[in-house]
């Protein structure tokens, strides 16, 4: 009696696990039967043991345009049995767009219409939007997102502007999965890069969209086991980088040393160029560096106070310290470039002075 009770206990394990975890020899192919509480989170689906894998790919961006092209070539290495890509498009075809119209990959519009069907994983890469929950649970593996900055620092759309305009030494790259919240998922790697006290926006975007690639097919490689050991972010140290306007670039020498006002010229690099006002003008300065105190002789340490020096030919400029910058050419508004010499003529002497005073208190 005990063994016909053990007997039909093993038969209906074994019809359980059968049905369960169906595996065929020839597509290696795991059929995963989810729990009620998971067929709620996520559909019902299958994927192959280790790939090929069908990405769909959401990018709207310069810096996911990296991230796409090793998809691409990984694809075409037969390594992804499927791309296509979702992305927006206002107008301009976007870099995305116009990249995936080149190689032939199918482009969704978003908003997508209805959820995704039969793709594995989703890659989020500069996407400025956020994916809502069925969008994220039609994914069988989820989402991964291509982050540029060590999180939970820098959550936002413009972590590369803060990591710079903060002064960062160090930035990286952090692989996660999307979460309902932006920027909020679970780490499933990251890859730590130093900054050069020099470098620019554009530059340090172009280094990390190729750094982001590169960890990107990495993780892909190795699907899935590398998700079950994400974990979550850590409560200590989240920063926010939210997007900048234009205000940003405004310089205010009363709370900026001349490193803030350096850093802040490298972070807007290719955005905004810094600006001043100067009776109520508004004048960009351009090739913004840090520099000593003339010598001079003059004793100028008001924030914004404003020289020309002949020994560098440049404008000198007293920052919160004191500290001061020097830059080479401005642009006052109305009138084509000119050099620091040429401003020195026309509004510094002119008014019978041989300094100025930008403005600090400006918004
Ligand atoms: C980030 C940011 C961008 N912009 C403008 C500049 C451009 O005209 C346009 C697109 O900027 P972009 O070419 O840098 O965009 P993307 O290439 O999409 O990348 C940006 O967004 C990603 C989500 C972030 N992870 C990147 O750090 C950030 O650089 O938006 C702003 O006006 N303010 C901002 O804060
Ligand atoms: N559900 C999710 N959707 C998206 C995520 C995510 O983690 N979960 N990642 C983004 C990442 N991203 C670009 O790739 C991104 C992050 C933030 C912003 C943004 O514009 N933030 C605004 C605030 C917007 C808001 O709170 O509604 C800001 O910082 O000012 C844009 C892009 C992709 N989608």
């Amino acid at each position: 009696m005990l063994n016909v009770t053990f007997l039909t206990r093993v038969i209906k394990i074994h019809l359980y696990l059968h049905t369960t975890f169906k595996r065929t020899d020839k597509s290696r192919e795991i059929t995963f039967s989810y729990c009620a509480h998971h067929i709620r989170k996520r559909q019902s689906h299958s994927y192959p043991a280790g790939g090929p894998w069908s990405i769909l790919f959401f990018g709207t961006g310069n810096f996911s345009l990296e991230s796409l092209r090793s998809l691409y070539n990984e694809y075409r290495a037969k390594k992804l049995c499927r791309l296509e890509v979702v992305s927006v498009c206002k107008g301009k075809k976007n870099v995305v767009i116009q990249y995936a119209e080149e190689k032939g990959i199918v482009v969704n519009k978003w908003p997508l219409e209805n959820n995704p069907q039969g793709f594995h994983i989703g890659i989020v890469v500069s996407f400025g939007h956020l994916i809502p929950l069925n969008i994220i649970n039609s994914f069988p593996l989820g989402m991964l997102n291509v982050h540029d900055s060590l999180l939970p620092r820098w959550r936002g759309a413009a972590p590369d502007i803060y990591t710079l305009m903060k002064g960062d030494t160090q930035t990286g790259i952090t692989i996660m999965r999307v979460a309902e919240k932006f920027d909020t998922g679970d780490i499933v790697t990251q890859e730590k890069i130093d900054i050069h006290a020099d470098e620019t926006r554009p530059e340090l975007n172009m280094k990390l969209a190729k750094l982001g690639a590169n960890v990107l097919i990495d993780v892909l490689g190795k699907l899935p086991q590398v998700l079950s050991s994400s974990r979550p972010q850590g409560k200590l140290g989240v920063t926010y980088a939210s997007k900048v306007s234009l205000k940003t670039s405004l310089v205010k020498w009363d709370e900026m040393t001349a490193k803030n006002v350096y850093d802040l010229q490298r972070a807007l690099l290719g955005l905004y160029p810094l600006k001043t006002k100067f009776d109520g003008v508004t004048i960009k300065l351009l090739d913004v560096r840090q520099t000593s105190k003339p010598e001079d002789g003059r004793n100028s340490d008001i924030p914004g106070f404003v020289r020309f020096d002949r020994k560098s030919n440049t404008l000198v400029v007293t920052c919160k310290g004191p500290s001061w910058i020097s830059t080479t050419k401005v642009i006052v508004k109305g009138h084509p470039v000119m050099s620091a010499l040429q401003f020195r003529n026309g509004f510094i002497r002119s008014r019978k002075k041989d300094w100025i005073l930008f403005q600090s208190n400006v918004t």
